[in-house]
């Protein structure tokens, strides 16, 4: 192999020569060995070079090369040039010069090669120079990759859009431009400084070093989130990742990687404070709702309520619980129709008490609520399961008695007087009423619901008519005089205007000078074809319709007209007495009325007395009162009509302010053979004087009655014993001739006075 390197020298002696040729043995021995390419090269021609050289560069072997140009084992001659003007400067100075280079092998290949020259003598480099060369091209190659390796993570660090921080003692080894954005802080202002920074507190920093620790040593990724802080204070939201770099000496330090997350958490902030204000706006809307539903619950509720209420209300009458008018009609015509297919006949019984307005008037509609409710009871008691009891209103029944005859009907009306006659005990008081009953039959008395209620109700006004407390079957003489009573009223309308109205006048009697000294002035009506209608018939019917009002007026002004025409005569002043129906006197500014009446006639008051019935006081006493006193200080005389007949109640007789009462003609005519009448009568004319009134008797017919009335101190009579009501014309003569009937009687009336 020495020879491959060096130039074979002549031996000076054989001692030297053998010590040289070792020596020159070990160094080609050594070159041979070596693992790197020498060479020597001189006017660039290689004369030399090792085993390694020959094979870096693709020889067969050693002596291969040698005396071939070295510009062959350059890429090209510019680069062999080049390398030659870089090299000799440096190695002309006597030192080494080093490089790394792309070479050629004989095949042409390039490969990089390190090479280090040194020149034989750097003062004559024409002496040649010694290389030594190394394949380095697997090792540039590794460099090479290694660099991209490195650029592209520096890339990677560079761009990366999360902070990326290196950590030794926790002090910034290195980080990227997105963790100093991240952060708030100029490029490389972060460079070596502490990570205590970024972190809020000391506590803070200190936690986040203690829980990274373990991940970190056992080789695992620290994940979490924490909330740091800018540089200007600020605090962020941070993700962050972290890693031990070497896991098996902790001091290398580790890698964080940290993501703004504060846009994600204010929009989970957000997200949180909108899912809070949704639930609590649901949980709002739904306490709404439910409030909403609950209302309408309750307002469907009510609603039925108030349905079933009014389905009650139009069915059942409220105070007693009964079927009303309208579930009775329905009733009706079912058992009607199964009565008419069944070929049977059927009750309808009208019930009316009687008197059950003064209960109400005196009592209060308190007492006759409870009455009514208590009867109605009563009624339900009377009849069987098919019945119907119920209440039209006020104090009228009417039970529908489905396949009854008129033997069974006749059964439950007297039942239900039985019923009706006993005491009802309301409160402290003991209340007796009657009542009044009315039957029709089907198909007899009607062939529908209104036929037979009508005519029930005909047969219970007669059974009023004939005295009450009784009850009476319909029948067709009731219904022409019901035909008879519609008659009237239609006729009645037109009376007054057909001037078929006139006055009578029954004259008054003093007891005590013989003298007639008044006139009651009595209404009269003689229809075309009906003829003389009695005022007992068609006063009521006057009432009812409200025709009383003109018709009274028309009495007042006219009996008024005639007394003032009589005296015009020269008839010496009477009082004229008027009948007041309680119609009348309820109607608005009666006072003023009679007042304009008795001024348009220039007639004193105090020759005007009124005759108000019991009744009168009856519905408003506070009412009547008021008006008797305004009449009384118009100074118009009030008398009570039929005393002893009405509802009286004493205490309010001491407040009316009448001066006189007039007997009824029902106690007058039995005066002579009923001790009771006697008694009763003698019971109003002494009362009376104790109130202060005067009293005057009508229907004085003989003259026991006479006597025995002015044997108890009664002052005043009228009668037929005296004189029927007299035609205007009449009555002057008789006042002149008055004293001739008490005249006839000279002896009697003397006995008697
Ligand atoms: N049996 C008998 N009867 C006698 C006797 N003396 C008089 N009468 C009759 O008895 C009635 C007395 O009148 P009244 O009690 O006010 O009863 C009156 C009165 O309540 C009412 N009335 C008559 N005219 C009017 C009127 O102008 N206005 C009002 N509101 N009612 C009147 O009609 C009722 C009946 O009147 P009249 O048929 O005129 O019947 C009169 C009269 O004709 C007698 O000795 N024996």
């Amino acid at each position: 192999m020495s020879e491959d390197l060096l130039p074979t020298d002549p031996a000076p002696s054989s001692d030297v020569n053998r010590q040289l040729e070792l020596a020159l043995r070990e160094r080609d021995i050594i070159l041979g060995s070596a693992g790197l390419g020498i060479v020597y090269v001189r006017q660039r021609v290689i004369l030399r070079c090792n085993g390694r050289y020959a094979e870096i560069f693709g020889y067969a072997d050693a002596s291969e090369p040698l005396g071939r140009s070295s510009v062959e084992l350059y890429p090209d001659e510019p680069a062999f040039k080049q390398l030659g003007a870089e090299a000799y400067p440096v190695m002309a100075s006597g030192q080494r010069y080093k490089t790394e280079r792309l070479m050629r092998r004989r095949n042409g290949e390039l490969f990089w090669a390190s090479m280090t020259g040194r020149l034989i003598a750097p003062d004559d480099p024409a002496q040649g120079s010694i290389w030594i060369v190394d394949d380095i091209t697997e090792q540039r190659q590794a460099q090479d990759a290694l660099a991209a390796v490195t650029a592209e993570l520096q890339l990677i660090l560079e761009h990366s859009m999360v902070g990326i921080v290196f950590l030794r003692d926790r002090r910034v080894t290195r980080c990227n431009r997105s963790f100093e954005l991240l952060f708030g802080y100029e490029p490389g202002e972060l460079n070596g400084s502490s990570s205590r920074q970024w972190y809020l507190s000391d506590a803070d920093w200190e936690a986040a070093g203690q829980r990274c620790y373990e991940p970190f040593k056992q080789g695992r990724a620290f994940e979490g989130e924490m909330l740091l802080r800018k540089k200007d204070g600020t605090p962020v939201h941070c993700e962050v990742r972290s890693k031990a770099i070497d896991v098996s000496d902790l001091s290398r330090g580790s890698i964080w990687i940290t993501m703004d997350i504060s846009a994600r958490k204010n929009a989970e902030g957000a997200l949180v404070q909108a899912k809070d204000e949704l639930e609590h706006l649901i949980k709002k809307r739904t306490r709404q709702l439910q409030q909403t539903v609950l209302a309408m619950e309750q307002k469907v509720l009510e609603q039925q309520r108030a349905e079933a209420h009014i389905q009650r209300l139009a069915h059942f009458d409220a105070l007693t619980g009964l079927p009303n008018r309208v579930l009775l009609a329905e009733r009706c015509h079912q058992a009607i129709e199964i009565a008419r297919r069944h070929g049977e006949s059927l009750a309808l019984v009208f019930l009316d008490l009687d008197h059950f307005k003064n209960v109400n008037d005196s009592l209060g509609h308190r007492f006759g609520d409870e009455l009514l409710k208590t009867l109605a009871r009563r009624l339900k008691t009377a009849v069987r399961e098919q019945d119907t009891v119920s209440r039209l209103g006020g104090d009228e029944f009417i039970l529908v008695l489905p396949g009854t005859d008129n033997t069974g009907a006749g059964h439950v009306a007297e039942k239900v007087m039985e019923l009706a006659a006993q005491p009802f005990q309301i409160e402290q008081h003991e209340l007796n009423v009657t009542p009044s009953i009315g039957i029709a039959m089907y198909p007899s008395d009607g062939s529908d619901f209104d036929a037979l209620c009508r005519s029930a109700d005909i047969a219970m006004y007669r059974a009023k008519q004939d005295g009450r407390n009784s009850f009476r079957f319909f029948t067709s003489l009731m219904q022409a005089e019901a035909r008879r009573g519609l008659q009237l009223e239609n006729s009645l309308r037109r009376a007054l205007e057909r001037d078929q109205l006139s006055l009578v006048y029954q004259p008054q009697v003093s007891l005590v000078s013989g003298q007639v000294i008044g006139a009651e002035a009595l209404l009269r009506w003689r229809h075309p074809e009906l003829g003389e209608v009695s005022p007992a018939e068609f006063i009521p019917v006057a009432e009812s319709t409200g025709l009383i009002v003109p018709i009274g007026e028309w009495v007042m002004r006219t009996a008024v007209q005639q007394l003032k025409a009589w005296m015009a005569q020269g008839m010496a002043p009477l009082v004229m007495s008027v009948n007041l129906s309680s119609v009348q006197f309820r109607h608005n500014d009666l006072p003023g009325q009679i007042s304009r009446i008795l001024d348009e006639v220039a007639l004193p008051a105090e020759l005007l007395e009124l005759e108000l019935t019991e009744g009168v006081a009856m519905r408003d006493p506070q009412g009547a009162i008021a008006v008797m006193n305004d009449l009384h200080r118009r100074g118009i005389r009030l008398s009570i009509d039929d005393f002893g007949t009405g509802y009286s109640s004493l205490s309010y007789l001491k407040k009316f302010r009448v001066y006189k009462l007039k007997v009824d003609q029902s106690f007058v005519r039995d005066l002579g053979d009923d001790p009771e009448d006697r008694a009763i009568v003698s019971a109003i004319i002494s009362m009376a004087h104790s109130l202060g009134l005067q009293t005057i008797a009508e229907g004085v017919e003989t003259l026991e009655q006479m006597q025995f009335l002015r044997s108890q101190g009664c002052k005043e009579v009228q009668g037929y014993l005296f004189s029927r009501p007299l035609r205007a014309e009449e009555f002057p003569a008789f006042v002149a001739a008055g004293t001739r009937v008490l005249d006839e009687h000279a002896e009697l009336w003397h006995y008697a006075i």
